[in-house]
């Protein structure tokens, strides 16, 4: 079956200092069916904004190929890109500059609707911000006179007046205060639920992404170093790099012992001048010398300890009798 969302060798190079390239996104490639969550986490700077933006042409996209229901969306001209736009909707971080501060909350959320030509406009902006938790009189109000959770709610309701098949959150709540973020994380899994909607959820933080996704993405340097399963991710991470990740974060109440924190030494490399071979070599607790000369393929291979398939980008995981990995 073809999948909602195909994306292949998808490529984003911006100009970087000194007239160097500055590689955001490489070859990333990955598919999302239709109702499916994909989570997509990794640190600062590692390319999770410039894939959000790509799927959707707010950024071009240097090389790649991106399908929707089949079709590739970046040769589309504007226009038609615009009206592609009705299946593919972005949530963003920022509830603050993401709003119109001299549109009422009505006319933001009804903008869409307006735009494509699409019927029933007051009533359809009223039932919107019902969906999303807000009062009937919002519609006349302004965004400063809401807090960020609930302007984020406003911008959810606007994403979602087209009847999208895809909604791409960036980081959609990491600006808010931590008691108002699972507020809006259930939200958007109630809405995904209802409309049956394919998300990808966008985000540095692990322990929202467990909450929303059915497969994650962990990416490093521009580039997909580990995808799979959540559960899979979680409980069998088969990369280095996502082992440091969840080291960081607390296991389930109730797992048998506390993971053992696995520290990762210096920063991301520089994405101007990425380093050879595996470019995590340098922070990797598990180097090996061909790590630092051989760029790593993503492959996937059977894990006998979990009886999982791990898919990973690792010189680790590249033969079946590679050294079994740590309970994580
Ligand atoms: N418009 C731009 N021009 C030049 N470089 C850019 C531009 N946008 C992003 N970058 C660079 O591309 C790389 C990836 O940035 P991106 O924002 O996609 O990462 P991110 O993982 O979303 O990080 P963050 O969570 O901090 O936003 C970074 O090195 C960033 O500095």
């Amino acid at each position: 079956m073809t999948p909602l969302l195909d994306v292949r060798g998808l490529t984003k190079h911006y100009a970087g200092p000194h007239g160097r390239v500055l590689h955001a996104l490489e070859d990333v490639s990955f598919t999302v069916a239709a109702g499916e969550a994909l989570g997509v986490v990794g640190e600062s700077g590692c390319g999770k904004s410039t894939l959000g933006k790509s799927l959707l042409r707010l950024v071009e996209p240097t090389a790649g190929e991106v399908l929707f229901e089949g079709e590739d969306v970046l040769p589309l001209s504007r226009r038609a890109m615009a009206a592609k736009r009705r299946d593919m909707q972005m949530v963003f971080q920022d509830p603050f500059g993401s709003l119109n501060p001299r549109h009422s909350v009505g006319t933001i959320v009804g903008e869409p609707l307006a735009i494509h030509g699409m019927p029933g406009g007051k009533a359809r902006v009223a039932e919107l911000l019902d969906q999303v938790g807000l009062p009937a009189d919002a519609a006349g109000r302004y965004p400063h006179e809401f807090s960020g959770g609930q302007r984020q709610r406003v911008a959810i309701a606007r994403a979602l007046a087209l009847g999208p098949k895809l909604l791409v959150a960036d980081e959609p709540v990491s600006a808010l205060d931590v008691s108002i973020q699972s507020q809006i994380i259930n939200l958007i899994g109630d809405l995904r639920r209802a409309y049956g909607l394919a998300m990808i959820f966008i985000s540095h933080d692990l322990s929202v992404i467990r909450h929303v996704s059915d497969r994650i993405a962990v990416m490093y340097l521009g580039r997909i170093v580990e995808i799979g399963p959540a559960a899979q991710v979680f409980e069998a991470p088969a990369h280095p790099y996502t082992r440091a990740l969840l080291s960081a974060v607390p296991r389930r109440p109730g797992a048998a012992q506390p993971r053992e924190r696995i520290i990762l030494h210096g920063d991301l490399p520089d994405p101007s001048s990425p380093p050879p071979g595996c470019a995590f070599h340098g922070r990797c607790p598990a180097a090996m010398p061909r790590c630092s000369v051989e760029p790593p393929e993503l492959v996937s291979r059977h894990v006998a300890e979990t009886g999982g398939t791990a898919i990973a980008a690792c010189h680790l995981h590249e033969h079946a009798d590679a050294p079994a990995l740590e309970p994580a």
